[in-house]
């Protein structure tokens, strides 16, 4: 069910000092400038690289899904990460029915297209990101 690994999500407590960093120490060459996605509370921005993207994802609002997580890892750390598949109403309706906790109804995440989140709970303690692939890329 699931095709390629889309992103790996980081959550940062600063995202230009995380910018700073992918670009300055890593020579990251292909970066995002940041945009807000404020129905899923983050600001994010993508370094895209030869083998697939780095997520970096700031708290954006008072009810943000990741103030909790750098309350509990103030420095930042890595997050989540995603996977595509073909067609998110399939592979909600497959996880649940494999006993996954989905934990949102399916919505528009940072590439345009609906995504899913497993609970970690159930997924060897990795957050688990399901995006549906971008209709481009399926012609
Ligand atoms: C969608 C835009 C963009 C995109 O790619 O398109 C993004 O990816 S934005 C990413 C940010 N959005 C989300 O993460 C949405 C889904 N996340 C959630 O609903 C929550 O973060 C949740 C439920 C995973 C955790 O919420 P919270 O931390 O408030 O709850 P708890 O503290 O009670 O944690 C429960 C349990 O889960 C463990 N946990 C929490 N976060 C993570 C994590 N990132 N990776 C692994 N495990 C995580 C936490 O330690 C608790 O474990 P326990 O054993 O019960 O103590
Ligand atoms: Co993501």
């Amino acid at each position: 069910m699931i095709g390629p690994l889309n992103h790996v999500g980081v959550a940062v407590p600063d995202i230009g000092k995380a910018i700073d960093f992918y670009r300055d120490v890593l020579g990251a060459t292909d970066i995002t400038e940041p945009k807000v996605l404020a129905p899923q509370g983050v600001t994010y921005a993508f370094v895209t690289l030869p083998s697939g993207q780095v997520e970096l994802i700031e708290p954006y609002g008072e009810t943000s899904p990741i103030l909790k997580y750098l309350e509990r890892n103030p420095k930042g750390g890595q997050h989540h990460i995603c996977f595509e598949v073909k067609d998110i109403h399939e592979a909600k309706a497959t996880m649940e029915a494999r006993g996954m906790r989905v934990l949102n109804e399916p919505r528009i995440g940072a590439h345009g297209t609906l995504v899913i989140f497993l609970h970690p709970g159930d997924s060897g303690g990795v957050l688990i990101e399901l995006m549906e692939t971008p209709q481009a890329e399926h012609e």
